[in-house]
């Protein structure tokens, strides 16, 4: 069935077992390789909300769970550059961190967020990304785990928006 947000309409993509199938991988193989580092989970809000809570469940090794926001204001205008992080009340010197995106699509968050994650002098930074868009990367980053890699089309649902809208929807949709 097809969703209306505002003006554009949206036609099923991802479905809500396709991606509870591909989490219970994930959270497998994060296990499995974070066995005994106890890691930080750090959630980039608004969009991983959905996924770092349902990823979160099917990781049983001790981890630790936060979230950040970017900030890309000055004043009240947008610079256009991420410059701070919100929110970040974790120390992670020394620790373990996996950064949990949504999406990661031409690759400018994810590379300014790597940049001033790096000044807090984690042990390593790895990446856990539900979608990426390979045809649309513009700013390299490599991503350790990836959901599934999409084509360059505009998605929402399952936490990610258009216009604010439609993050609450339990599977993704892709632009008609
Ligand atoms: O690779 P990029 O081209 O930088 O795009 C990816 C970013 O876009 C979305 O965030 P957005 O800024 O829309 O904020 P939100 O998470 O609050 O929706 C998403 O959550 C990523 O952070
Ligand atoms: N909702 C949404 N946000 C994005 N941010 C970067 N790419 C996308 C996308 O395809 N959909």
């Amino acid at each position: 069935m097809t969703v209306k947000l505002k003006d554009k309409e949206f036609v099923p993509f991802i479905s809500a077992e396709s991606i509870d199938q591909r989490l219970k991988i994930l959270g497998a193989q994060i296990s499995k390789d974070f066995k005994n580092d106890n890691p930080i989970l750090l959630g980039v809000l608004n969009g991983s909300f959905m996924f770092l809570s349902d990823l979160a469940k099917y990781i049983d090794i001790p981890s630790e769970f936060t979230f950040v926001k970017l900030s890309s204001y000055s004043g009240e205008n947008s610079t256009g550059k991420v410059k701070s992080l919100i929110g970040l009340d974790s120390d992670l010197k020394g620790r373990k961190v996996i950064v949990v995106e949504d999406i990661v699509d031409s690759g400018l968050s994810m590379s300014h967020l790597l940049e001033i994650l790096q000044t807090k002098e984690p042990l390593d930074i790895s990446i856990v990304s539900l979608l990426f868009k390979p045809e649309a990367l513009k700013f390299p980053v490599e991503i350790d785990y990836v959901g599934f890699e999409i084509a360059n089309k505009f998605v929402v649902g399952y936490g990610l928006d258009y216009d604010g809208l439609g993050r609450n929807l339990p599977s993704i949709y892709q632009l008609k």
